[in-house]
């Protein structure tokens, strides 16, 4: 049976379309490393397929033994009651021994799937943890989200519906061809003669079923990555009163969605119909030929018998293959965008053999000449040199968007430089692992992601290595964080969401710098916060702030007056490149262009802007 194609290249009616064919070819290869089950199955199913096929032709035989015992040729002789007995005890062993085989064949079928979706889940995750920031940056997340469950979800869920039948129903249909063959080749004829038009039907109304498949799985990826928004941004739908605004824009996916499988289910569920057509259309012209032929005398009743049941057999499995029809295309559907997602291109592999700084190392961090940019056509960080003495604090201040983020995203890796190197300890960073690279680094990022867990996992989790309850302790002290922790219902075993609603913004930024303390690298990347906190937190904040850049090379993204009153050295960006460098005292006092930040109130969210010195 052909299934139809996506429907975006044209081709033959009944033809699948490269897209189509080339996915579900690959979506097959994923069971070679399961190739002796799979041996298995086949083996189950041509041994059902065999006892079905034999089926007929005993009871063909029962019944011929019968008309010429009663009125044929051996009438004289009666009915042989003892061999027909015989052959309808043979004929019931034979469908029950198929029924089992069919079992057996489905449950290792299940199995086999099972695996294969197990292993598919375990790739994506990988291929996740593999894309470079600037794929999941470049997409929609919740589509990339829709992709890894709902995608790998409806692969289970087809192929556990259709693996097993398939397989048994595609040798059913050889094996009834074969035993109808041998019974009677002109009935054989007839029946086949049918095949093809039932074959280019199917093949029409899959090819547009396939191409509403597509459309359903892309509105569920819109649909996923829209609720993934408006949920993670709940309070701002709230705060500016924008519910009935989503609701709209939700519905409108919803109904997208809904429409998109309407339609796939709609065209897909007139497969099984228009295959039961054709099958009645066969079914009579057996009867018909096989009636005139016996008329003739050249066929006996019972082969007649015993192809109208074939007939009927033949159309079980072919409208069986239909009707699962939409089930393959969904699945092919979704795999093709799993696929792409396997396909994405992932960051560069760490070189071999790789480059390590000398240990201990000290955290002398120096950035030569450096290019980049996230857009060929607009340059951003253009031959931008700097050195970071071991222990010094250097400060990046500038306008929104002048790139101080993407520089220090450069020296986590993040971010592949485009010209220039950025050295640790006189080591190419590129050079490095990126887990060797990043176990040099701590960081405070400006998003103080926690996830659903106890205050001390979250805390814990700035540590590769497992972590005692007592450095979990010692790590919140240094960063005044432990007096707070204790005031919560169950101080360290208090269970957060990851939304952490239950705490202060400062209490979140206090966790993110406790994992930093305990993350404990030379080199530490600080992208301060923006929100405003109150005069007690804000204290504290900056308070563990400095603790935590005493004796480390930092690298401060600061919107801190203190934080830059601090730092050994300030460098002032405008559009990638470093226009002023020195103390804050010494800037200030030049007048240029770090005076006009701190007169326009420094930072951009204007809560910390800065009393003059
Ligand atoms: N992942 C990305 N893909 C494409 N462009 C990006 C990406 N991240 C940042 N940019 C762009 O690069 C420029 C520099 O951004 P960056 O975040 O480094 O600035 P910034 O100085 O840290 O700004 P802010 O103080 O507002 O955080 C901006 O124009 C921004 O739009």
């Amino acid at each position: 049976m052909a299934v139809g194609g996506d429907g975006s290249r044209s081709g033959a009616a009944g033809r699948p379309s490269p897209t189509f064919r080339r996915t579900a070819i690959r979506l097959l290869g994923l069971l070679a490393p399961r190739r002796r089950p799979v041996l298995l199955v086949l083996a189950l199913g041509a041994a059902s397929a065999g006892l079905t096929a034999l089926g007929p032709r005993l009871l063909g035989h029962a019944t011929d033994l019968v008309v010429d015992g009663s009125s044929g040729a051996q009438a004289d002789a009666g009915v042989p009651f003892g061999t027909v007995g015989q052959i309808l005890g043979w004929a019931l062993l034979v469908h029950a021994g198929a029924a089992v085989c069919a079992l057996l064949q489905a449950r290792v079928g299940l199995r086999i799937i099972g695996h294969l979706v197990h292993d598919l889940r375990a790739r994506v995750e990988r291929k996740t943890a593999h894309l470079p920031l600037s794929h999941l940056d470049g997409r929609p997340r919740g589509d990339t989200l829709s992709r890894a469950t709902h995608d790998v979800d409806n692969i289970a869920q087809s192929l556990q519906q259709t693996f097993g039948q398939f397989v048994g129903s595609t040798l059913t249909a050889v094996g009834v061809v074969v035993a109808m063959a041998w019974t009677s080749p002109l009935l054989t004829l007839v029946v086949l003669v049918t095949v093809p038009l039932s074959g280019t039907v199917v093949a029409r109304l899959a090819r547009r079923a396939q191409r509403q498949f597509k459309a359903q799985r892309a509105a569920m990826g819109a649909l996923t990555a829209y609720a993934e928004e408006t949920y993670s941004g709940h309070a701002l739908v709230t705060v500016f009163d924008r519910r009935e605004q989503a609701e709209r824009r939700f519905a409108r996916h919803n109904a997208d969605f809904h429409r998109a499988g309407l339609k796939a289910q709609y065209v897909s569920g007139l497969i099984p119909v228009a295959m039961a057509a054709v099958g009645s259309l066969t079914f009579v012209a057996v009867a018909v030929v096989g009636g005139l032929r016996v008329a003739a005398g050249a066929l006996t009743i019972g082969t007649v018998q015993a192809c109208v049941q074939y007939a009927r057999l033949l159309g079980q499995p072919l409208g069986q293959s239909a009707g699962t029809a939409n089930l393959v295309q969904s699945a092919v559907a979704s795999a093709e965008r799993v696929f792409e997602l396997l396909d994405a291109e992932e960051e560069l592999p760490d070189p071999r053999p790789a480059a390590q700084p000398r240990q201990p190392v000290r955290g002398h961090v120096t950035f030569d000449r450096v290019s980049f940019s996230y857009d060929p056509a607009r340059p951003l960080i253009q031959d931008l040199s700097l050195t970071a003495e071991p222990g010094t604090t250097t400060a990046l201040v500038g306008p929104t968007g002048s790139g101080k983020s993407t520089l220090v995203d450069l020296l986590l890796r993040f971010h592949e430089v485009h010209g220039g190197r950025i050295l640790l300890d006189g080591t190419d960073i590129s050079r490095m692992p990126r887990g060797e690279l990043r176990g040099h680094i701590c960081t405070v990022p400006q998003d103080t992601w926690l996830f659903t867990g106890t205050v001390a996992e979250n805390i814990a989790y700035g540590s590769p290595r497992e972590v005692t309850r007592g450095q979990v302790v010692a790590a919140a002290r240094a960063a005044c964080l432990d007096r707070l922790v204790r005031t919560l219902p169950h101080g360290y075993d208090t269970l957060i969401s990851e939304q952490a609603t239950q705490l202060s913004a400062g209490e979140k930024q206090l966790i993110t710098i406790a994992r930093a303390f305990l993350a404990d690298a030379p080199v530490l990347v600080l992208d301060e916060a923006t929100s405003a906190l109150d005069a007690r937190t804000e204290a504290l904040v900056q308070e563990a702030m400095r603790e935590l850049r005493a004796g480390r090379t930092s690298l401060v993204v600061a919107h801190r007056l203190a934080t830059v009153r601090d730092a050994d050295t300030v460098l002032v960006m405008t559009d990638g490149r470093i226009v002023e460098r020195g103390r804050h005292a010494d800037l200030l006092a030049a007048g240029g262009a770090y005076a006009c930040l701190y007169e326009a109130g420094f930072s951009s969210s204007g809560h910390s802007a800065p009393e003059r010195a």
